[in-house]
């Protein structure tokens, strides 16, 4: 069995890790390094996973997933280049690091794929998007696939088209989470108690995106359907293009693209 190690196991480290277990995968074939002991502690007690230095997790694993802030990277890649080759598969998951910077401070031949993954890996949902470098073969980018089809769903993109991914899919279950945050103070303006207004709009939520997944119809058609001719929803809907939402979203994300080419700056 494959061995990987997650290399800063913060909120999408973990997330990876404990996707991959749910997934099936033993604790004996993960390892993680962590920079601050008590989080460290705090994951082995969750999933008797092993904390591992950095050098060791090079020579017992077949993967290192890089996930720390990108503004992290550098005492990384630091740490890594003495004991990483050829032989070894990095893959980055951090938002704007284009492979290039892997490839220009690891040793020559070090193959790395960038991914752009988001956290409902947790629950086996994620959406991760991969891209090779330079070094990395079909092989390679097949065995990271195989890794993450078992925590979502994977696509392969050109690695021009990470910064948007990143804006689109990577940060995208963020927005959700907001626009639901946001329905439900609604259900409290109107007077609804708060466990009634979240189990309506999480169920409503968890509902149109299974039929967004499942039905074959354009989100405009499944949206019209709920439009009923002089009905209640039309009325919110001219209020949502009152207040500019679709022309704030288009914004919304191009500033999240603009900040992951920034970041790989
Ligand atoms: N949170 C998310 O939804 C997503 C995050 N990402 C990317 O994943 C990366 C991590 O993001 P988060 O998990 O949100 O951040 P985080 O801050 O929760 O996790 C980073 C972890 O790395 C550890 N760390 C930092 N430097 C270290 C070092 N030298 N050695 C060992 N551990 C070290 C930190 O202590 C922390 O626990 C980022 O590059 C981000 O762009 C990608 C997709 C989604
Ligand atoms: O906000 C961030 O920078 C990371 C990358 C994508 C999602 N979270």
């Amino acid at each position: 069995m494959t061995t990987i190690a997650v290399l800063g196991a913060g909120k999408i480290g973990e997330a990876l890790l404990a996707g991959l277990l749910q997934a099936g995968r033993d604790a004996e074939d993960l390892l993680f390094t962590e920079r601050h002991p008590d989080r460290a502690a705090e994951l082995t007690a969750r999933y008797g996973i092993a904390k591992v230095e950095i050098d060791e997790a090079a020579k017992r694993a077949d993967v290192l997933v890089v996930a720390v802030k990108p503004q992290d990277i550098d005492p990384v890649l630091t740490e890594l280049a003495p004991v990483v080759g050829p032989s070894s598969l990095v893959v980055s998951l951090c938002a704007g690091l284009p492979t290039s910077l892997y490839e220009r401070r690891l040793p020559e031949g070090v193959p790395v794929v960038r991914v752009m993954p988001n956290t409902p890996m947790v629950v086996g949902e994620a959406m991760s998007a991969v891209s090779a470098g330079t070094h990395a073969t079909t092989a390679h980018v097949a065995l990271v696939t195989d890794l993450l089809s078992a925590v979502g769903q994977v696509i392969e993109v050109p690695e021009s088209q990470q910064d948007a991914v990143t804006a689109l899919s990577g940060s995208g279950p963020a927005y959700f989470f907001y626009l639901v945050e946001a329905m439900i103070d609604a259900g409290i303006l109107l007077g609804l108690p708060r466990a009634v207004a979240e189990k309506l709009i999480v169920q409503s939520a968890v509902g149109a995106a299974k039929m967004l997944a499942e039905s074959s119809e354009h989100p405009v058609i499944l949206r019209e359907a709920v439009t009923s001719p002089g009905g209640t929803t039309i009325n919110a809907i001219r209020e949502l293009e009152k207040h500019g939402v679709r022309a704030a979203l288009l914004d919304a994300i191009e500033a999240a693209r603009d900040r992951s080419v920034q970041l790989g700056q």
